[in-house]
């Protein structure tokens, strides 16, 4: 089967690979749909994220979703011919945090496209029935792939809280602000403020559906929450950009009472925070991790029209134009590459 494999810093090989077997209580998956997602263009460029070092040859994608060709003796809730997303963190199933429910905090994950774990930039891909999840006939394998995202997106709003009627406020409008704009209208969000620092991110962000844009470069993001909010300040920020500066402003425009949700992930591990700020406003800070449970959530929202994933996609490139698209990945108004097989 081909495969994409990076060997090494902004080089993939295209590889003749043997096709694996399912094992007992797994799916075979003829790969149809994979996302390129900034962490994968982070390997690509650097070879590592933080502790995280591609020391071997690597098969990046982990927002994939294909046609089931072949199942294991023990799977029953699969046949040849369903489509399905692929969940790509398997957990141990027998640690603390997965026996208390938080598989996604499992310290023994299998997470594709993460060192040493290969990914889905290949033609099959043999994984756990139990974390393929069915695509109704209304939901393409595009869409499929980009539950990925989005579960990051439902996480990040099921972490805050998100309600009818609340105020969010996501900072960054890269794939991950714009999932989470999409979720947190699902959960009932009637007013939702993307920020970002390029303003074709913005621009698509307002044709998405943002109530309010605001490139914080050229405009004080304190003065256009107070006055969007009448002074009270958002119910709950998203950060979604990973940037010191726009971390750092969290607090200042959530409101007293309100939730902070940390997604975006920063180069520098400490970002210093105002606590007595914290305190005396009574904030809550919540970290958000990948995503538990969210898959079927996913499925249901897309099969309901409740979302619009696709819209994010600005080209689709075969597995053999891989390092081109992964070169396009990088242009700064891009939000969304995929890759497309037809095996
Ligand atoms: N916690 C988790 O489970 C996950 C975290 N992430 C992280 O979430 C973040 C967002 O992911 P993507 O959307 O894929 O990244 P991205 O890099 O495509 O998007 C980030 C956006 O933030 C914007 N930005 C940069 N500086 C900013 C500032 N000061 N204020 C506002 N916006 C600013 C950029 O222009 C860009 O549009 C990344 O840090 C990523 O590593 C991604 C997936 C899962
Ligand atoms: C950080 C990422 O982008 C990736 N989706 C992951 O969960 O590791």
């Amino acid at each position: 089967m081909r495969t994409a494999v990076l060997v090494e810093p902004n080089e993939f090989e295209l590889e003749d690979r043997p096709r694996p077997s399912p094992g007992p209580d797994d799916v075979l998956v003829a790969v149809r749909d994979v996302g390129i997602c900034g962490s994968d263009v982070h390997y690509y460029e650097h070879g590592r994220i933080g502790d995280y070092v591609v020391e071997d040859p690597l098969v990046l994608g982990h927002e994939s979703a294909g046609e089931v060709v072949e199942v294991g003796e023990n799977v029953t809730h699969h046949e040849p011919g369903d489509r399905v997303a692929l969940e790509p963190g398997v957990p141990c199933r027998r640690c603390a945090h997965c026996k208390r429910g938080d598989y996604h905090l499992c310290e023994e994950v299998t997470f594709m496209a993460t060192p040493p774990h290969d990914g889905a930039f290949t033609e099959y891909v043999s994984w756990p029935a139990d974390f393929a999840y069915t695509l109704p006939e209304a939901v393409s394998t595009a869409e499929g792939a980009l539950c990925e995202p989005l579960s990051v997106g439902i996480h990040a709003c099921r972490r805050g809280s998100v309600g009818t009627g609340d105020t969010v406020l996501i900072t960054g409008a890269g794939p991950i602000g714009l999932m989470v704009l999409e979720a947190a209208r699902a959960a009932g969000a009637t007013d939702v403020i993307l920020t970002d620092v390029v303003d074709e991110k913005l621009t698509f962000a307002e044709e998405r559906g943002a109530d309010l844009t605001v490139n914080v470069t050229e405009t004080d993001l304190d003065a256009a929450v107070a006055e969007y909010t009448d002074g009270v300040g958002a119910d709950v920020v998203v950060e979604a950009s990973g940037a010191e500066p726009s971390i750092k402003s969290t607090i200042d425009v959530v409101r007293r009472g309100g939730t902070v949700v940390l997604v975006g992930l920063a180069s520098e591990a400490e970002v210093p925070i105002d606590v007595l700020e914290l305190i005396d406003n009574e904030v809550d800070v919540h970290g958000s991790f990948r995503y538990k449970n969210t898959y079927d959530a996913a499925v249901d929202l897309l099969a309901d029209g409740e979302v619009d994933v696709e819209g994010i996609i600005d080209f689709e490139s075969e597995l053999e134009d891989i390092d081109d698209a992964f070169r396009r990945a990088m242009e700064p108004t891009v939000v969304k590459g995929m890759i497309s097989l037809d095996s």
